[in-house]
């Protein structure tokens, strides 16, 4: 099983982080302000970078030293440079032309360039082509004019830009011969590398506390007239030649590339929040204990709870589940990749497709389930140190940034419909949308089923992309080609959810049917995936009934066979969670320590607030006094 090797990867170079002599005392940073927050956060990160040079890491072991599970104990309030390492260096390597890479990328490596991304504006983020930073070509000069129009097209957000990057691949609308050529990226130098200071006709600063990750450092910038050599536009895709003539790339959204690669890792990455919390939550309910006592004269442990059970162990189902198809996503994203490089560009739409419609179901999804198993730890769950909160705000976060979520699942439906409709390039061998072409799977559905139980998430999927492609065809008779597209909307985002669901529980299927050598871990698998699929189920019953081909009888039986499901599940739900092969120190929660030794922990933190330093604090006496004024 894929996870497997990835846990592997991850405990040898876990346990290198958690040794290294510049990482392995932590402080707590919840007392901390801004500043000494940065500070911290970005030594450690730099310390992080270091290790991966030291290693000669590749990218898929950097995706794991990078993960959520690792990047939570080096650089707990969000790390300043994360985005140079998943987004900086990656459209350097995919975006600019082999000369370009020899020019910068040793710098990069020998950390004198640290960069960032660029892209998002005051007022655009979503729509890219409306993106207003310009970049004029001079030919006579043989430079681009970077320029910021008015304080709205203002660069906002890119993570590291702040205070800490001192490049940017900056997202800009090309001008050629007066003519716009549509987004590009340029590498810019905004700040002195020696001194730091910005350079001359950059405006840079940071933007201000967030919900969550208040230390990845997002900034802002503006361009008044700046100079940027014509070796500086990334040139592997498009070109801007010397006398000003422009050669298109080989695929229109070239540009976007970096994009596609973020959301595989994001839906990659929100699972490693999610088993995290999972662990927390499992962990607390069974150490915590509340009600009237039973038979043994002990109050019982709140996980012997059904809705306990509810609120929990579909969680660490779905860990097991979405950990199979992110992972299977990016190791589609890496084959893509290489035939893209070789100019072949047959597989794009569908990746892109695909990478949409994942990174929104996983980051909603987790970000659902992160919230609900924060409230299974009752008030407990609700201190920052029981680290539900930071988990949450990491979660939720990846449902907006790299695309917002409706919007990217509004990217799946255009291919899905277009699909469905005949009108796209048909599907390649082993391509996830086959299934819109053949005949619905007629599988009668019975509750204890997998098989039939993905045969119906297979119909709803395959019904609701063909209804709301054929409404919309209907309306295009009848309205403007936007208006028709907005009168479904909400059908096309539940197509496109209905769609990544079948996705997922079919990789899953596949996982499941593969010989292990253990029989005890095949039925643990079986066991998983159905109560994922209950749960589905009892999620969206409405169009399991609609276009599922379930009875309202099903639905009921559905309902008590989940249940039935979770009691089964519930022993084995401590070794579930152990499996994701936590350690402690990674976790750091006082609620999920493996000893369960929970009120201990929790006195011990409180004894930090810097309230409890004197038995009066000086604050309270200066406070009243004003008061009383
Ligand atoms: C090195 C290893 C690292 C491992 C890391 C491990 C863990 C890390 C995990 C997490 C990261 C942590 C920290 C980072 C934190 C934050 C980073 C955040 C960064 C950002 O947010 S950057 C900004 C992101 N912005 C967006 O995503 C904007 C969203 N909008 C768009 O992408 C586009 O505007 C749009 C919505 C796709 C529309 O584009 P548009 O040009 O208008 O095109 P359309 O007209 O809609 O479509 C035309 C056509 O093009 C196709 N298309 C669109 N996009 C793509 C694409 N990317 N690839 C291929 N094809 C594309 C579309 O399908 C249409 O095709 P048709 O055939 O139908 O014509
Ligand atoms: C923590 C964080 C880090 C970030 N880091 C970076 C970074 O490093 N670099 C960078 O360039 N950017 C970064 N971003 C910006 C991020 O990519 C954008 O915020 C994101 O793409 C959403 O765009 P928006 O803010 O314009 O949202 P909007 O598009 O304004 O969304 C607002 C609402 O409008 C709806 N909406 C918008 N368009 C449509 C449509 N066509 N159809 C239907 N509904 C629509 C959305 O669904 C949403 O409900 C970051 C953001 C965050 C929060």
């Amino acid at each position: 099983m894929v996870s497997r090797n990835r846990s592997q990867v991850k405990d040898h170079l876990g346990s290198k982080v958690l040794n290294h002599p510049e990482l392995r005392n932590t402080k707590a940073t919840e007392y901390m302000s801004h500043e000494e927050k940065y500070r911290y956060n970005l030594s450690r990160a730099t310390a992080m970078l270091k290790l991966i040079d030291e290693e000669g890491m590749d990218v898929n072991e950097i995706s794991k030293v990078m993960s959520h599970t690792v990047s939570g104990f080096t650089t707990p309030d969000g790390n300043p440079l994360a985005v140079h390492q998943v987004m900086f260096v990656p459209t350097l390597m995919n975006q600019a032309d082999d000369d370009q890479v020899s020019r910068w990328l040793g710098d990069v490596f020998n950390g004198t360039i640290v960069g960032t991304y660029a892209q998002t504006e005051l007022s655009h983020g979503t729509f890219v082509r409306g993106l207003r930073t310009t970049a004029t070509y001079d030919p006579a000069s043989r430079t681009f004019d970077l320029h910021t129009p008015d304080v709205s097209a203002a660069k906002w957000w890119p993570g590291g830009l702040g205070t800490t990057a001192n490049h940017a691949v900056v997202m800009a609308q090309l001008y050629t011969d007066g003519q716009p050529r549509g987004i590009h990226p340029f590498m810019v130098a905004i700040r002195d590398r020696e001194t730091h200071r910005p350079l001359p006709g950059i405006t840079v600063g940071e933007i201000g506390p967030k919900l969550g990750q208040n230390t990845l450092n997002n900034g802002y910038l503006l361009f008044d007239h700046v100079k940027v050599p014509r070796e500086n536009m990334l040139m592997r895709n498009a070109r801007v030649n010397e006398d000003g003539s422009y050669t298109k790339p080989s695929h229109q959204k070239a540009s976007y590339g970096t994009m596609v690669f973020t959301r595989v890792a994001i839906a990659l990455d929100t699972v490693d929040a999610l088993q995290i919390a999972a662990t927390i939550a499992a962990r607390y309910s069974i150490v915590r204990r509340q009600g009237e006592p039973r038979d043994d004269g002990q109050e019982p442990q709140i996980i012997d709870y059904q809705t306990q059970q509810l609120k929990v162990l579909p969680h660490i189902a779905a860990c097991y589940v979405l950990r199979a198809s992110t992972a299977r996503l990016w190791e589609h994203h890496t084959h893509v990749t290489s035939e893209v490089r070789g100019g072949d560009t047959a597989l794009l739409p569908e990746l892109h497709a695909t990478a949409c419609c994942l990174k929104a179901l996983v980051t909603q999804d987790c970000s659902e389930a992160i919230e609900a198993l924060r409230l299974s730890c009752g008030g407990h769950g609700y201190m920052t140190a029981s680290r539900l909160p930071a988990l949450y705000a990491y979660a939720t976060a990846g449902a907006t940034y790299e695309g917002e979520n409706t919007v990217l699942l509004l990217q799946t439906a255009r291919y899905l419909v277009k699909q469905a409709g005949g009108s796209h390039a048909p599907p390649a061998a082993g391509s996830a949308v086959t299934y819109l072409s053949r005949p619905a799977d007629d599988t009668p559905f019975a509750v204890g089923s997998p098989a039939a139980y993905v045969a119906a998430v297979g119909r709803v999927a395959r019904g609701r992309v063909t209804e709301v492609a054929a409404a919309l065809q209907a309306d295009r008779q009848t309205m403007p080609e936007a208006d028709a597209w907005n009168q479904s909307l909400v059908q096309l985002v539940a197509a496109a959810l209905a769609h990544g669901r079948y996705f997922v529980v079919r990789e899953f299927a596949e996982v499941v049917s593969q010989q292990s050598s253990s029989r005890a871990i095949q039925q643990m698998l079986q066991l998983l995936f159905s109560v994922y699929l209950a749960h589905a189920v009892s999620r969206a019953e409405g169009d399991f009934i609609t276009y599922g081909g379930l009875t309202p009888s099903d639905i009921r039986l559905n309902r008590r066979h989940l249940l039935r499901l979770l009691a089964e599940l519930r022993p084995h739900m401590i070794p579930l969670t152990d499996a994701f092969d936590l350690p402690d120190r990674l976790i750091n929660s006082t609620l999920g320590a493996w000893d369960g030794d929970v009120y201990r922990r929790m006195f011990e933190q409180a004894s930090h607030s810097p309230l409890n330093t004197d038995e009066v604090p000086a604050s309270f006496h200066q406070a009243m006094l004003r008061s009383k004024l």
